[in-house]
């Protein structure tokens, strides 16, 4: 039987991920990532189930450009096209808006906007997305899926900061959190892993990528997570710094000259991994320099991996007695060492790991990593796609999210 898909749309700050995804199954017939946009190194790659990999070069290309190259080559795919349904958007920053997906619209349009200052890395990127799939498939309903939605049942203990309550009731400054389309997925996968239900289930969700947050779930419903009122807050990230004292921006504006401009750039573009170590922001080239004795690459994964642990110290507060921890990301998934340094780091609350399952933990479909008589802790890799292409399909066929 030929079942409906949906197209999935991520804009990242310089990179377009797409995805043709068979709704219920997960399944893939297309996947493009068009990366260093605004670049003279721009390029794609479509890889086709059935055809194979297309590489293509796009110099200087932005996400409208590459999305128009995607959608030429998807024009000969006549038969897979008439199936699509939908098209689903990843939006970082619905602010107090959204609470689940919703059908674009102008006022929609115009709220994602409005959350634009909150989120400078991503919601305009999101909204170039929205506009260049439009005008492309004008005739599909698109989805918009919120980062920020699933974190909307933060108790109010959570999301105020301890700053005049009028900021937040006139202003809306508040922790919001991010990545929830990918907490709320680990939360459904680590319930089918325990076979129990997820609204029975307390857990801690780590989705370690470029971006970084962890999140505390209480009986199905986030209740704390890292980040906050934007994307910067939290752990430390491949180039944002995470949580520091708000006195060191005071300091920077104060006394060393930097523009509000200057301080954006350093703490969300030069920071995280990428600063201290001096060196990268991708986790595999620090581990590798690390090895080789690159005293820098070691104190960058030292503090992540502190940081790390620190964090799920004090969420723990949330999601006690806590049935999971959870591992996902590029980095979560991947990196025995990080989740090896972190859990040691936990042992005074009695977190251990076991070596043998944590280094082939990708073989072994329960995910755990942890020995039994300890805290239940597994790896399991995120799929943010299906979430959204499902996320779509249920709003297109009338369904409560
Ligand atoms: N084998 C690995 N070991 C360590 N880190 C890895 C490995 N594979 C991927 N990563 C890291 O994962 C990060 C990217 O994660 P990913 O979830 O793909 O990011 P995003 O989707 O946010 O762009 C990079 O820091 C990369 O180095
Ligand atoms: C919200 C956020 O940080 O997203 P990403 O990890 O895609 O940058
Ligand atoms: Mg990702």
């Amino acid at each position: 039987m030929n079942r409906s898909l949906v197209l999935v749309v991520n804009c990242g700050s310089s990179s377009l991920k797409l995805a043709i995804v068979e709704p219920e199954s997960g399944d893939r017939f297309v996947e493009a990532l068009a990366e260093r946009l605004f670049t003279a190194q721009a390029g794609m790659t479509i890889h086709f189930r059935e055809a194979g990999k297309t590489v293509i070069r796009l110099p200087d290309a932005d996400h409208a450009q590459a999305f128009e190259v995607f959608a030429a080559h998807l024009s000969t795919e006549k038969e897979m096209n008439s199936r699509i349904i939908a098209v689903s958007h990843r939006v970082v920053h619905g602010g107090e808006y959204f609470r689940c997906p919703v059908l674009v619209d102008g006022d929609v349009l115009q709220k994602i906007d409005a959350c634009s200052g909150l989120a400078p890395l991503h919601n305009p990127a999101n909204l170039q997305g929205i506009h260049a799939a439009i005008r492309h498939f004008p005739e599909l309903p698109h989805v918009a899926v919120f980062d920020t939605a699933f974190h909307q049942t933060l108790p109010e203990t959570a999301y105020v900061y301890a700053i005049p309550y009028e900021l937040y009731e006139k202003h809306q400054l508040r922790r919001y959190g991010f990545h929830g389309t990918s907490h709320n997925y680990l939360m459904l996968e680590a319930a089918r892993k325990l076979g129990r239900p997820a609204d029975q289930l307390n857990l801690l969700t780590l989705h370690l990528g470029n971006g970084c947050s962890a999140c505390a779930i209480r009986q199905g419903r986030s209740v704390d997570t890292t980040m906050g009122l934007t994307p910067l807050e939290g752990l430390v990230m491949g180039t944002r710094s995470g949580d520091l004292d708000p006195g060191l921006i005071l300091h920077l504006l104060e006394h060393m000259d930097f523009s509000p401009k200057e301080v954006d750039e350093l703490l969300n573009r030069r920071s995280g991994l990428l600063g201290l170590s001096g060196l990268s922001n991708d986790m595999r080239t620090l581990a590798q320099a690390a090895q080789s004795g690159n005293r820098q690459a070691r104190l960058a994964i030292e503090v992540f991996c502190f940081r790390l642990a620190k964090t799920i110290a004090a969420l723990s507060v949330s999601c006690s007695p806590l049935d999971a921890l959870v591992f996902s990301g590029g980095i979560g998934e991947n990196s025995v060492q990080i989740r090896q340094r972190t859990l040691t780091w936990l042992a005074p609350l009695g977190f251990a790991v076991d070596e043998q399952k944590n280094s082939v933990h990708g073989k072994d479909s329960n995910g755990r990593i942890s020995p039994m008589s300890t805290p239940d802790v597994r790896v399991i890799p995120t799929d943010e796609e299906v979430m959204l292409a499902r996320g779509a399909a249920s709003l297109i066929a009338g369904e409560s999210p």
